[in-house]
C-alpha cells in the first residue's frame, strides 16, 4: 500500500520524525510512507496537495490535533473523522449564516472514503480561526453539531475526493472548544498518543 501521511505541522509528528531518522523536510518520500507537511490552514493544505498528492497513493491519512465540542471525549483521545465541513464557506444574512450549500455554490461536507480504522468516529468542522468564543461556539454548535473542529480536515477530503484517493482523518484530542484558556490544552499528550497510534499503524501496513 503507498501512504500519503498529510499533517499541518512537523511538531504534530515529532515522535515520528524521531523513530523513523526523517529528514527535517517537508515533503518526504521513502520507501515505507510518504509525508507530507502542509503548514497550518486550509490554504496551506489546498497549495501543498495540489504540488504533492496525485493518484498513485493508495491512502492519505490526514493526522493532528484538534479541539472537540463534546466533552465525552476525553482529551488525548483519537477519534476517526468520518465527515468533515467548511464551517465559514457561505455567507452572513444578519443574524444568520447560509452555507455554501444552501447558496447554491456546492457541497460543504466531504466524507472520508477509507473505513478500516478501528477508532470512534467523529463529525468534523474546519475552520479558519478557532473557536474561542461562547457567542460564536454556541452559534456554530446550532448550525453544524459538530463533535470537533481542526484547520485542515475538510481541505485534505476535498482533494481526495476529487482525485477519487481513498482518505481518512485521524485526530487526537488537544483542547475543549471554549473561551479560550490555552492553560486547559494538553498538546503534549494528545501529540504523543497521536505518534503512537501513527507508527503502529504504519508498522501494520508496511509488515
Ligand atoms: O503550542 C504547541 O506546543 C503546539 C505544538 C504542536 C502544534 C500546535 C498547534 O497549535 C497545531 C495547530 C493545529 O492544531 C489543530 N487544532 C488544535 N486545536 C484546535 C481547535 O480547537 N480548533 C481548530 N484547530 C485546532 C489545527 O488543525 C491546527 O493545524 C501547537
Amino acid at each position: 500500500m503507498k501512504l500519503l501521511v498529510v499533517a499541518a505541522t512537523k511538531a504534530e509528528l515529532s515522535k515520528v520524525f524521531e523513530h523513523f531518522s526523517l529528514p527535517n523536510e517537508n515533503f518526504i518520500q521513502q520507501d515505507k510512507f510518504d509525508l507530507l507537511i502542509t503548514g497550518v490552514g486550509m490554504t496551506a493544505t489546498a497549495f501543498a496537495l495540489g504540488r504533492h498528492l496525485n493518484s498513485s497513493y493508495d491512502l492519505v491519512l490526514n493526522v493532528g490535533i484538534a479541539g472537540s465540542f463534546d466533552k465525552n471525549i476525553p482529551l488525548g483521545s483519537l477519534v476517526n473523522i468520518n465527515t468533515d465541513t467548511f464551517a465559514e464557506l457561505g455567507a452572513e444574512n444578519h443574524d444568520d449564516f447560509i452555507a455554501i450549500d444552501d447558496l447554491g455554490f456546492g457541497k460543504n461536507t466531504f466524507n472520508a472514503s477509507y473505513q478500516l480504522i478501528d477508532l470512534p468516529m467523529a463529525k468534523g468542522i474546519t475552520v479558519n480561526k478557532v473557536h474561542g468564543n461562547a457567542e460564536s461556539i454556541a452559534k456554530i454548535e446550532q448550525k453544524f453539531n459538530p463533535q470537533t473542529e481542526s484547520m485542515e480536515g475538510a481541505a485534505v477530503f476535498y482533494a481526495c475526493n476529487s482525485l477519487q484517493i481513498p482518505c481518512a482523518q485521524i485526530r487526537s484530542i488537544s483542547n475543549y472548544v471554549e473561551p479560550r484558556n490555552r492553560e486547559n490544552w494538553q498538546i503534549g499528550l494528545a501529540i504523543k498518543n497521536l505518534n503512537n497510534w501513527l507508527m503502529d499503524f504504519i508498522s501494520k501496513q508496511t509488515k
